[in-house]
């Protein structure tokens, strides 16, 4: 196995894996870490886990547990994928995963990059861009379990993990991949461990990938995914993508996401399709009765484009409920969720469309699914899955990605 996928959350793994089926590489997604006796033949296997926000110790264990799973399979290269805006809790757990992969590896030197320039997230000087904005400035601020309040990833790095960060600057990537590994060699000589990698450009992309593909530990977002993919594949072109393909049959559009872009995303479906919207005080009380209330609802709709159940409100909403129930709000959502997409299965719902990196993780895990194969893209970092065991096809997407029509775009993707 060539490159091996530790990531943080459900919507991120399929992020990453559509982008290096687009790279070149045969990818299998599997969902936590899979038994010991699993067999999976594939160049990269990408396992996601739902890390992101939990205690640190308790994403060091999972990502250790992982890490394990894929040297018994001789893979060649690890990569711990996380958010292209680097979401991590106030304590941190990117850096804490990083430097428990790198001590396990026996590795002193890693890097970090979180750039997707095809969805707007650039690196310039160290400073992580959403759009034009800084992603302390952009919607991140309001996030509900991990608002991002500061741009520079030299500054997140070391407040959360064990050494000095340094920089590989855009003029440096100008230079070409050599440059690139000439200047993390001079960091690594001077004690850094951490290399924030600049990248403002898919030709950035494409020039880190080759300079890190020999590296035994790499961090970032997908875009350094697709990079490596490019440069270990040799470019060749992407497989054919039958297997991931979306099944005929009815769908649900699930929306756990309060991002900027899916708050657009939900305004503009509402106006195409059946909507229910989640009451949050509903989900605190019982959460299971209520997820099964939501899956009738859905199940009543008359066939058309598929109906929406949505959570997702704007920050000055999700502020009020916050103020009101804390952390027990988000928590209590995605439980209901997770109830509902267990009782829409098992009524017949084939294809899922869901809203939101934790969301995802809760409604995949509800739906007891061991491994995805990776379908067409939707929009960039958004494929279609399918189940490996099921007769279930999924979208999940990240809170931020997909044009304004998303829900009906999804839909549109022919099987
Ligand atoms: N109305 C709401 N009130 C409180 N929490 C909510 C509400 N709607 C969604 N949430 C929670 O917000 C979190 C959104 O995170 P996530 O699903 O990862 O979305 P994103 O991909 O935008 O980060 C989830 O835990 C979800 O349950
Ligand atoms: O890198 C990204 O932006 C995504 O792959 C990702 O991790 C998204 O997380 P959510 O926005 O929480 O879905």
């Amino acid at each position: 196995m060539k490159i091996g996928v530790i990531a943080d959350d459900f919507t991120g793994a399929t992020d990453i894996a559509g982008f290096l089926v687009a790279g070149g590489l045969t990818t299998t997604q599997m969902i936590g870490v899979p038994d010991a006796d699993a067999q999976v033949d594939a160049e990269a296997v990408v396992i996601s886990l739902k890390s992101r926000s939990n205690p640190a110790a308790e994403a060091v264990a999972d990502s250790l547990a992982a890490l394990d799973w894929l040297r018994a399979r001789g893979c060649a290269q690890i990569y711990q994928k996380y958010c292209s805006t680097f979401d991590s809790t106030a304590a941190g757990n990117i850096g804490p995963v990083a430097d428990a992969l790198m001590a396990a590896l026996g590795t002193d030197i890693t890097v970090i990059c979180p750039a997707l320039p095809v969805n707007g997230r650039s690196v310039y000087l160290g400073h992580l861009f959403v759009g034009q904005d800084l992603l302390q400035d952009s919607g991140m601020r309001d996030h509900p379990i991990t608002p991002m309040r500061d741009s520079s990833l030299i500054r997140l790095m070391e407040g959360q993990a064990q050494g000095r960060c340094g920089l590989v600057d855009a003029a440096t990537v100008d230079q070409g991949p050599q440059a690139v590994r000439d200047r993390i060699a001079a960091l690594r000589t001077d004690g850094v461990r951490y290399v924030v990698l600049d990248a403002i450009s898919d030709a950035h992309l494409a020039t880190l990938g080759q300079a890190v593909a020999d590296m035994a530990l790499v961090t970032g977002g997908s875009g350094l995914g697709y990079g490596i993919a490019r440069a270990v594949s040799g470019g060749a072109d992407a497989q054919a993508q039958d297997a991931g393909a979306p099944l005929a049959g009815p769908a649900v559009v699930i929306s756990g996401s309060c991002s900027v872009m899916t708050n657009r995303q939900v305004a503009a479906y509402r106006e195409q399709a059946p909507t229910l919207d989640v009451d949050v005080n509903r989900c605190l009380a019982d959460a299971d009765a209520y997820g099964a209330k939501l899956a009738e609802w859905v199940l009543a709709q008359p066939q058309g484009r598929a109906p929406m159940i949505t959570a997702t409100a704007d920050p000055a909403r999700l502020r009020e409920i916050q103020g009101q129930h804390g952390a027990a709000a988000s928590e209590a959502v995605e439980r209901t969720f997770a109830a509902a997409a267990a009782r829409l299965a098992e009524g017949g719902i084939t294809r899922f469309i869901v809203a939101g990196g934790e969301t995802s993780g809760s409604v995949t895990q509800a739906l007891k699914v061991t491994g995805f194969a990776i379908g067409p893209q939707i929009a960039p970092g958004v494929p279609w899955v399918r189940a490996v065991d099921k007769p279930l096809s999924l979208a999940l997407k990240s809170g931020n990605f997909g044009a304004e029509t998303f829900f009906t775009d999804a839909q549109e993707v022919r099987a």
